[in-house]
This record gives C-alpha cells, structure tokens and sequence, in this order.
C-alpha cells in the first residue's frame, strides 16, 4: 500500500494475525480457537470459554476446578473500589462508572506493571472476577439497593444475576445469560480490541488496555448498540408501528440500531443462538404477558420490515438487547455486561499482542494547509 492509499476506518485492512478467533463472512462462522462458538454456547460454561480463549485449549478437569475455585476466592469487591464508584453521581453512564472501576481496579492491583503472560493471566482472572460485582453493584446502585455479596455456591453466571437481583436465579435465566456471555466474549478485530492492542502495543499495562476499550466499546456503533436497540423499542412502541417509524427514520437517514457488520454481510453468525435464547424466555413468559407479546411482534417486523427494505441483517445486539431486559437489568447497564463477558477476549488480544509486539503507529496523508512560515 502506498502512503496516499487510504481505506477510511481501516476497511478491509489486514492488521495482524491472531490465534484466538476466526470471523468468516463466507461461512457465516466464528470460531473460538477452533470451536464453533454455537457448540462453546450450546454446552460449556463461561468460565471454559474464558479458559479457552486465554490458554488455546479447553481446560481439564482439574484445571477447570482450580479456576472455579479462584474465580470465587477473588469475587469481592475491594471497598477502595466501591468507594470509586461512590464518589460518582449516581446518574453517571454505566459505561462511565464501570470503566473508573477497571481503571481503579489497576491502580490498586500491586503488580499493575508487572509483564509477561503469566502476570497477565492472573490480572485477567482477577478482572473477570470482578467485573460481575461491579456491575452488580452499579446496577443496584442505581435502583437504591444495598450490595449483595458473591455466593461460592453458585457458579459465574448464577452468582452474577444473585448479585444483582438477590434471588435464586431460574435456571432458564442462568442459561440465557450464560449463553449471551459466550456469544459476546470475542470477536477478533473488533473497535475495541484493536484499541486493546494499540495500547498494549506501547506496553502500557492491561489495565490501561482494558480501560481504554470500554472507552471504545460504549459507542453506539459498537457495543453501545445494544443499549441502543432498547432504547429503540422503545421509541417504536408496537410492532404496528414499525412501518411509519422506519419510514421516517430512513428519511432522516438514520442509523438502525441492531442492525448491519462491517464484516458479517449476510448476518451475524451469533444471532441465530442468542435468538433461541431470547425465544426461551419469552415463551417461558407465555402468550398472556403482554410485554412478552409487545416485544416479540416487535422484535420480528422490524427485523422483517429492514430487512426486505435495505437488506440489512440483525447483528448479535438485537436480540441480547431485549434477552437482557427480560432477565431485568436497566437498559444502560447492557453494556457493561458485554464488558464483563468482552473482557476475556481483550486480555487474551493483550497477551498475544505483548508476545510479539510491534508498536502499531499507521500513517496518515497530510491534508492540511502546505508548509508557511511566521512573517
Ligand atoms: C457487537 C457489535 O459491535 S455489532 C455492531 C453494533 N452496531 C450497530 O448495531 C449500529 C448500527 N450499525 C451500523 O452503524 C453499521 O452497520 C456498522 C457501524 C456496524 C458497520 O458499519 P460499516 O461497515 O462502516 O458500514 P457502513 O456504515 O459503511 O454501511 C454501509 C451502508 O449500509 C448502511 N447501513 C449499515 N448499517 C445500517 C444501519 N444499521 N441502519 C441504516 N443503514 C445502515 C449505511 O448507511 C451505508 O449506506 P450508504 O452506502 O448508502 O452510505
Ligand atoms: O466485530 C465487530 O466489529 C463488532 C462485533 O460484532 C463484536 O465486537 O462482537
């Protein structure tokens, strides 16, 4: 490529390599170090996932208990970062407070600065331990509830929707939230693990790296979108709707929020899985719950409505956006839970980035005023 060639947004532009995860366009698939992530959600659990994107390799029996049993020793929320979170308006964007959490979460960790992979592995486990409490307690913050400690007898996806909610979950729920943190885990060069890896490539630490790719996951057209797309049902109201707020929406030349993938052209290859999910607990809700009905016709004409109209396909957010609505959490806390889950694939970039390292540093075509000189 010459330096006047420009691909806007880096399109199409092959960065690097990586081991951990393949997108395929062509075959609609997405692989998790060689598992298609359709058979990871359909049988194993979160903390195999995050296992397996960090070490290549599902982990064994023993491994797998070893690390349960660390992930619960490492739960608890450190109070210096409760207390980060309360010097914060409650108002403040979820987003906000929970990327000052990770940041707070670094600055309190000893070996912040320490290198290599094996440091990184236990930074790593250390902020999928905790990412659950904190979200928790924002969440519960917001509605003015007390925080609710971690239970060593639930497993990760149990203990984090106890935490928030201070019931035995269903297991329904356990499993549709369990599967959306499957889904939402990795996803090669996305924003926010391009970001992850731009930062780590100056060697900064992997809590810099994190803190910076929440930054780049809350937008809107990145993870932002699955808060969007609630707050989209909402603005349409009823499926009857759909046809006359499209219109108008196309007319302002809005973005639909759900909708389209730089790289997926035909649709996401996750959708279909956190669908099913979706589906379950709207039937578990049944044909009487109106909120159930109401975002179910929703749901299926403006996806059929875009669709036939722009061509357009769901991407994984439109339906984990409204899954997480029925399991009960306020929309703007949607994406901090695809942070909690997202959080395994940006350490796991860190490591292999910091494995063979190049700072990465493009190069960008002046277009500026030519070269003048003070009179
Ligand atoms: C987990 C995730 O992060 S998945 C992504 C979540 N983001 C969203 O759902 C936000 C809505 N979607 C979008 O904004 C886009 O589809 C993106 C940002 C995801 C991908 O964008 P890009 O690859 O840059 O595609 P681009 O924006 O160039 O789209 C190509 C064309 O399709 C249109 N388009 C793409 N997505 C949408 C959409 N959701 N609504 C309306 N039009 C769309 C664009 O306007 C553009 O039209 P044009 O050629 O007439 O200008
Ligand atoms: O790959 C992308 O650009 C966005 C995405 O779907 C993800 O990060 O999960």
């Amino acid at each position: 490529m010459t330096e006047t060639e420009i691909r806007k947004g880096l399109a199409g532009v092959v960065v690097d390599e990586t081991a951990i995860s393949k997108v395929n366009p062509e075959t609609n698939s997405l692989l998790y170090r060689g598992y298609p992530v359709q058979e990871l959600a359909a049988t194993r659990s979160f903390e195999e996932v995050a296992w397996l994107l960090w070490h290549g390799e599902l982990p064994s029996g023993e491994q797998l208990a070893a690390f349960r049993e660390r992930e619960r020793s490492l739960r608890a929320l450190d109070p210096a970062v409760r207390a980060t979170i309360d010097l914060l308006p409650v108002t403040a964007h979820p987003m906000d407070l929970t990327r000052s959490a990770v940041s707070a979460i670094g600055a309190l960790d000893p070996e912040a600065e320490q290198e290599g992979a094996e440091a990184n592995l236990r930074k790593a486990e250390r902020l999928f331990a905790q990412l659950p409490a904190v979200v928790a307690y924002i969440q519960r913050r917001r509605r003015g509830e007390d925080p609710i400690a971690p239970r060593d007898d639930l497993d990760y996806s149990a203990n984090f929707l106890w935490m928030v909610f201070g019931e035995d979950p269903t297991p329904t729920a356990v499993d549709v939230f369990r599967v959306s943190m499957v889904l939402y885990a990795e996803h090669s060069f996305n924003a926010s693990t391009f970001t992850a890896r731009v930062i780590t490539s100056t060697t900064a630490d992997l809590y810099s790296a994190v803190t910076g790719a929440i930054g780049a996951l809350k937008g809107a057209l990145h993870g932002g979108a699955n808060e969007a797309v609630m707050h989209l049902f909402d603005e349409i109201g009823t499926a009857e709707r759909v046809s006359d707020w499209l219109d108008g929406a196309l007319a302002a030349k809005r973005k639909i929020m759900g909708f389209g993938h730089r790289v997926y052209r035909k649709g996401d290859s996750r959708v279909p899985t956190m669908k099913a999910a979706l589906d379950v607990l709207l039937a578990e809700r049944g044909a009487d719950d109106p909120l159930a009905v109401r975002l179910s016709a929703l749901y299926a004409e403006l996806e059929r409505e875009f669709v036939a109209r722009k061509g357009i396909h769901p991407n994984l957010d439109y339906p984990s956006g409204p899954a997480y609505h029925l399991l009960g959490f306020d929309t703007e806390v949607f994406t901090p839970l695809f942070v909690a889950s997202r959080v395994t694939g940006w350490t796991a970039h860190v490591i292999e980035q910091q494995s063979s390292n190049a700072l990465i540093r493009p190069l960008s075509a002046y277009s500026g005023v030519p070269e003048r000189h003070l009179a």
